[in-house]
């Protein structure tokens, strides 16, 4: 369970050689009774660890996609609380290992301690807070350890290196490497120098760094990884979702898995 699931997760993936691909779905896009079909059908084509966002009114890092979605879902009137009591339902049916996504906070008006106890009631794995700044993490930091929930940190590429050392120290699970500056969304191609960055976060973490903000098909992931250990996909998986094309999903999930392919 929690952070020792994530880290199993991704041992297994990169031992046999593949990179792994941790899609990002909106809960409650779609409403909330098929979230359970949804994490099943992305375990069953291939996903390492899902990222599940909880739609919030003022999503400062998410672009068009992802704010579209979460309207939706707020619209279907999904909720922190209604996610987590869904989850906590079908948590022994579930392998996928579970990542939530969500601001500070909805947190905050949850309660920090009830919250990361919630969390691991309905068995969840890790957290992403994008808002939440390395200076800040206290707050929280104490109730996710005793819950043994991993807190993934985010390295923009605007760091300083001292401060991308920091994060590659602290970060558990994975370290998600932004591969742009600016908010969430399909782009064409990414600045040039992004590999040797990559590399240099490699050398600074002590897990796993995944690269996501932008990636949307197969040559992106194909080329990012081959400077990380895999990468996150968001927008792309949620337009697709949301268009029923779940052959686009498969495909691009499988062009992490390149142990196949040699
Ligand atoms: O949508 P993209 O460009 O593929 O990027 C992933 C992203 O959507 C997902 O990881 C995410 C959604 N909202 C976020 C907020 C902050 C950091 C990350 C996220």
């Amino acid at each position: 369970m929690g952070k020792a699931k994530i880290d199993q997760a991704f041992n297994d993936v990169l031992k046999r050689g593949d990179k792994a691909f941790v899609p990002y779905i909106m809960a409650g896009d779609g409403g909330l009774d098929q979230l359970d079909e949804q994490l099943a059908f992305l375990e069953d084509a291939g996903a390492t660890v899902v990222e599940l966002g909880i739609a919030f009114s003022d999503p400062v890092a998410d672009g068009p996609t992802i704010q579209e979605a979460g309207l939706r879902a707020l619209a279907n009137g999904v909720s922190l609380s209604a996610v987590l009591e869904k989850l906590k339902e079908s948590k022994d049916e579930r392998n996928l290992p579970i990542v939530l996504m969500t601001y500070i906070n909805p947190i905050h008006t949850y309660g920090i301690g009830n919250f990361a106890k919630a969390c691991a009631e309905a068995g969840i794995d890790g957290l992403i807070i994008p808002d939440l700044p390395l200076e800040e993490e206290g707050i929280i930091v104490p109730a996710l350890q005793n819950n043994e929930i991993a807190l993934i940190r985010l390295a923009a590429l605007t760091s300083t290196d001292e401060r991308l050392a920091e994060i590659g120290k602290r970060t558990e699970g994975f370290l998600y490497a932004v591969t742009v500056t600016g908010t969430t969304g399909v782009r064409s191609s990414f600045q040039e120098n992004l590999g040797a960055h990559l590399e240099s976060l490699r050398e600074k973490s002590s897990v796993p760094v995944l690269a996501g903000f932008g990636v949307s098909n197969p040559e992106h992931v194909r080329s990012l990884t081959e400077h990380c250990d895999g990468v996150v996909v968001g927008s792309k998986i949620v337009d697709s979702l949301y268009k029923d094309d779940k052959a686009a999903i498969r495909e691009l999930i499988a062009s992490a898995h390149i142990s196949s392919q040699k």
